[in-house]
């Protein structure tokens, strides 16, 4: 097809940068490649920035350096080998939160870093932003689209001390579903709730607050006709991952695509195998992007989104 698109955008998820030998995931199926995700990084850069058209901007979806970091003593030094990786080309990145940003700092310190991408980008940020220490914000990188980053462990027990309030709201919340005395370790599915394996501690939910200010972005989207998509690290539809990894009130935020018409797609990370649903009755597209860090070195783990008018590819 000969039509030019109106803009391109870069994604990469789960760096899970360390400088550590290779290891393996916590169920010992899949290798971890923690030293080398920092190349696979840099060949997404140069992918990125020797296009003929370079990306409007980037989404990085979220566990940029992984929680082993910290025991190392080397949270701060992880994170400048990889934000020195972004820096080192003119693309303007949107930083997610996972559940490894918070194993190596607290939601205070994330709110004053490089990784508050909302203190970097001002050039097409919107307001209203929702209040208090929620990070969530969205842009518009083009007439008619709007991009929405969403804050997935607003409710959760990471990053936070354990005597706030936050914390103790979030411990009862999650000890309703999981018996276990390991929060991380998930619950079995029931008749009444096939994904309550959900409510594991490396996982959280969108808070009331939160999800209110995405209702009443979307409704002045869906005025507009603007198209809207939303990222966040956990992913929201069962159908697009193992439900294992899905967001604690993932079906309060996909009510919410049910009702709004401006949202095109979903992207999440978390997941590390991917996964896509077409979510017929919305129309919204469910993409959980592959992560790098349990790629081999000889493959690659990212993605350049062409947007048309009517299409992406
Ligand atoms: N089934 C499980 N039971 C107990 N702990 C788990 C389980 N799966 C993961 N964890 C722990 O949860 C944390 C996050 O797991 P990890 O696999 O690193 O998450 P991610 O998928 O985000 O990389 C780690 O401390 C890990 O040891």
């Amino acid at each position: 097809m000969s039509e030019e698109p109106l803009f391109t955008f870069g994604v990469i998820a789960d760096i899970q940068y360390a400088d550590l030998d290779d290891g393996m995931n916590f169920a010992r199926t899949r290798k971890r490649f923690y030293r080398n995700s920092l190349q696979l990084l840099r060949n997404a850069r140069e992918s990125w920035c020797g296009s003929a058209v370079q990306p409007e901007f980037v989404l990085q979806l979220g566990d940029v350096i992984d929680g082993f970091n910290s025991q190392h003593d080397a949270s701060r030094s992880a994170l400048d080998a990889v934000l020195s990786e972004f820096r080192s080309s003119s693309l303007e990145v949107h930083h997610v939160w996972g559940n490894h940003e918070f194993y190596n700092f607290s939601r205070q310190e994330l709110l004053s870093s490089e990784l508050n991408s909302s203190l970097h980008v001002h050039r097409r940020l919107r307001e209203p932003r929702p209040g208090g220490d929620v990070y969530a914000y969205s842009f518009s990188p083009y007439p008619g689209f709007c991009f929405v980053v969403l804050d997935a462990y607003d409710v959760s027990l990471l990053g936070l001390e354990r005597e706030s309030e936050q914390y103790q709201r979030a411990l009862s919340l999650i000890q309703k579903h999981n018996p276990h005395e390991d929060l991380n370790s998930p619950p079995c599915p029931t008749a009444s709730d096939r994904f309550v394996g959900r409510f594991t501690k490396f996982n959280g939910g969108f808070s009331q607050e939160q999800l209110d200010w995405l209702d009443a972005l979307l409704s002045c989207a869906d005025d507009k006709q603007e198209k809207v998509t939303i990222v966040s690290h956990l992913p929201v539809h069962p159908d697009s991952t193992d439900p294992v990894c899905l967001s604690w009130n993932y079906s309060a935020l996909l009510q919410l695509l049910h009702t709004h018409p401006s949202v095109v797609l979903f992207m999440a990370g978390h997941d590390h195998d991917g996964g896509y649903h077409w979510d017929r009755p919305s129309g919204v597209h469910h993409l959980t992007v592959e992560g790098v860090i349990e790629t081999p070195p000889d493959s690659d783990a990212f993605g350049t989104v062409c947007v048309y008018r009517d299409r992406w590819s």
